[in-house]
């Protein structure tokens, strides 16, 4: 019964493994370079069409009403490009990921949504269309739209894939925050990195926001000077989360239990919290559509 058609769907955090700030548009933005990556960790988003026409959504996020969730715009942004009537959708979201971290939770959380329901309402608007949809929403909405690691340009909307290395992460969260505006918006922040070809980045660059918001929290900076004891720490985004990559999955077990022993004997705050996951280079919410596409190619599900 297509009225009640479902669609389970990850919601995958991305990491910024470098990011330089090149110049300022004259609209406020910042012109960036960055490589982004996916994690093998994130939210979930379930999807059931309904009889009526309501796009709702539960449980609500604190601190975001109903018509300000990026899910909630995603899905009217699509519905408003539609030319014919498509059924109301019920969505539940099972958010794992911190809210404001540099992951790109909210990001992801809209892309997913537009995948989902292009899917489900059999709109068939390609990756270039809902990319430039999602663009309206967040600057890295694209890349979660497109789901290949990438070396991204302009605010993040000008991709080209990546052939990144997929170490493990230990990510940490500081429990602080910081606002991607308030980072952006700082008179101290380095606006005018030279800019570098993208096989110079793959050999390894830096995040330009890491002074800005070590003044800013410098808590945050704290938990990078910890982590690069360890390893190649970096800001993910305007953080706060920050990460550190690790050629096997038995090294971030290790770090990742020094951090939860240390948070259970109060070494370090009760705030931070902490997960490891492997980078990809398809994004898994990609790798789930094309299982459903092969699924319903060859009718195995
Ligand atoms: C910096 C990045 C890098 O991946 O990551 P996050 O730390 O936010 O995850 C992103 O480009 C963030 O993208 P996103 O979080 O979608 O930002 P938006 O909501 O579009 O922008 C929030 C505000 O930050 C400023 N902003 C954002 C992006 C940019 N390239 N230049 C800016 O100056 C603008 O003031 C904007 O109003
Ligand atoms: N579905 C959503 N999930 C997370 N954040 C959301 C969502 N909808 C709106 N937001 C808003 O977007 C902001 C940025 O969220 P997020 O993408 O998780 O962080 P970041 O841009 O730092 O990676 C949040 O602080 C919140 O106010």
């Amino acid at each position: 019964m297509t009225g009640h058609a479902a669609l389970t769907l990850p919601a995958p955090a991305k990491l910024n493994r470098m990011l330089h700030i090149v110049g300022k548009r004259p609209d406020g933005y910042h012109e960036l370079q960055t490589l982004f990556q996916f994690l093998d960790h994130g939210d979930t988003l379930h999807f059931r069409l309904r009889d009526d026409d309501a796009i709702t959504l539960s449980p609500q996020i604190e601190g975001v009403s109903h018509a300000d969730n990026l899910i909630v715009r995603a899905a009217h942004l699509l519905k408003g490009v539609v030319d014919r009537p498509v059924p109301g959708v019920e969505i539940t979201l099972d958010k794992k990921l911190p809210m404001g971290g540099g992951l790109g939770g909210g990001s992801s959380n809209a892309a997913t949504t537009l995948l989902a329901l292009d899917h489900l309402w059999q709109l068939g608007l390609g990756t270039d269309h809902m990319a430039t949809l999602g663009l309206t929403l967040g600057a890295d909405v694209p890349v979660f739209v497109r789901g290949f690691s990438a070396w991204g340009e302009g605010v993040g909307e000008r991709l080209i894939p990546a052939p990144l290395k997929t170490p493990w992460f230990v990510v940490v969260h500081p429990g602080a925050s910081v606002s991607t505006a308030g980072v952006f918006g700082h008179p101290q922040l380095t606006r005018d990195t030279p800019l570098i070809s993208m096989s110079r980045a793959l050999q390894g660059g830096h995040n330009d926001c890491e002074a800005v918001v070590r003044r800013l929290e410098p808590e945050i900076g704290e938990v990078i000077d910890l982590l690069r004891k360890y390893g190649p720490a970096m800001l993910t985004g305007t953080g706060a989360c920050v990460f550190c990559p690790f050629e096997s999955e038995t090294s971030a077990l290790e770090l990742e239990r020094e951090i939860l022993y240390g948070i259970a004997r109060h070494a370090y705050p009760d705030r931070w919290s902490v997960f490891r996951a492997r980078g990809c280079n398809i994004s898994p919410l990609h790798q789930a559509l094309n299982k459903l596409r092969v699924s319903s190619d060859t009718g195995v599900s």
